[in-house]
């Protein structure tokens, strides 16, 4: 039986405006009650723009929500147009941050290296990286999710210490399953997670492995969370669409009892 706590979190990507994540959150404040933060981490990763609200409404109600941004700059400040820092999303009293989402990699180009770069710029900072990896659908037609997944972590762990990589969360997000409606099969979670776990030893040792958070994401819904948090190498997940709905995200975070 696995000791770690399932981390639920709403990716929102470039979804509602700081007052409707004023709104959005409360909901979720109202809904949630002690019991639920006690068997998941329940986080939201909103766009920049919302997180100084979000911070207000957690830090003035004392809420155990968590939150964090979606991408970190690998640089401390300076001529970096249109870019956020690890000290900005620190003060900001942001936990997570997400690195290396496939849409990053898809319309900003980023790859292992700068996935390398954010990683340690997080831990420099006191946050915690959701590394995002997964492969598209060329890759698993061909049968090489497992190897192509890896190469990626591998990558953005590259000379990262064991007293960082402990606390890493990594999400797998098969490209073809994000917003497309096209879930993963709970056994297909389970390979490449499983995968993922068994690197982590490799690189690490078990039991830093054993301490590891892997979400799944793509197309997570109510309706399909559970089979999917019953295998044994998946930790929670990463959700976006159905995270824009607080009720949806509500019966997610309780996915014991759907
Ligand atoms: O990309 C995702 C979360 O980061 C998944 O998105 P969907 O849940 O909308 O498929």
């Amino acid at each position: 039986m696995s000791t770690r706590t399932p981390l639920m979190a709403g990716n929102w990507k470039m979804n509602l405006n700081h007052l409707e994540a004023i709104a959005h959150v409360q909901k979720l404040a109202f809904a949630l009650a002690d019991k639920d933060y006690e068997a998941v981490e329940v986080a939201v990763l909103p766009p920049f723009t919302d997180l100084r609200s979000v911070q207000t409404l957690v830090d003035g109600d004392k809420l155990k929500i968590k939150y964090g941004a979606q991408d970190i700059s690998a640089q401390d400040s300076g001529a970096y147009t249109g870019e956020i820092s690890g000290p900005m999303l620190s003060k900001l009293k942001c936990t997570y941050v997400a690195i290396g989402h496939s849409e990053r990699r898809q319309y900003h180009h980023e790859n292992e290296e700068t996935c390398n770069a954010k990683v340690k710029a997080a831990y420099k900072h006191g946050l915690t990286p959701i590394l995002c990896v997964g492969e598209g659908l060329d890759i698993r037609k061909a049968g090489q999710q497992v190897q192509y997944t890896l190469n990626q972590l591998d990558g953005a762990l590259k000379d990262l210490p064991a007293e960082q990589a402990e606390s890493i969360v990594i999400a797998y997000e098969p490209v073809w399953a994000i917003g497309t409606g096209e879930v993963a099969t709970p056994e297909d979670a389970q390979e490449v997670c499983g995968a993922i776990r068994g690197r982590l030893a490799e690189l690490y040792s078990q039991e830093l492995a054993d301490k590891v958070r892997i979400q799944y994401g793509g197309s997570v819904k109510s309706g399909n969370v559970a089979a999917i948090m019953a295998q044994p190498d998946v930790d929670g997940a990463l959700i976006g669409g159905a995270a824009l709905d607080a009720d949806e995200f509500v019966k997610i975070v309780r996915f014991r009892d759907q």
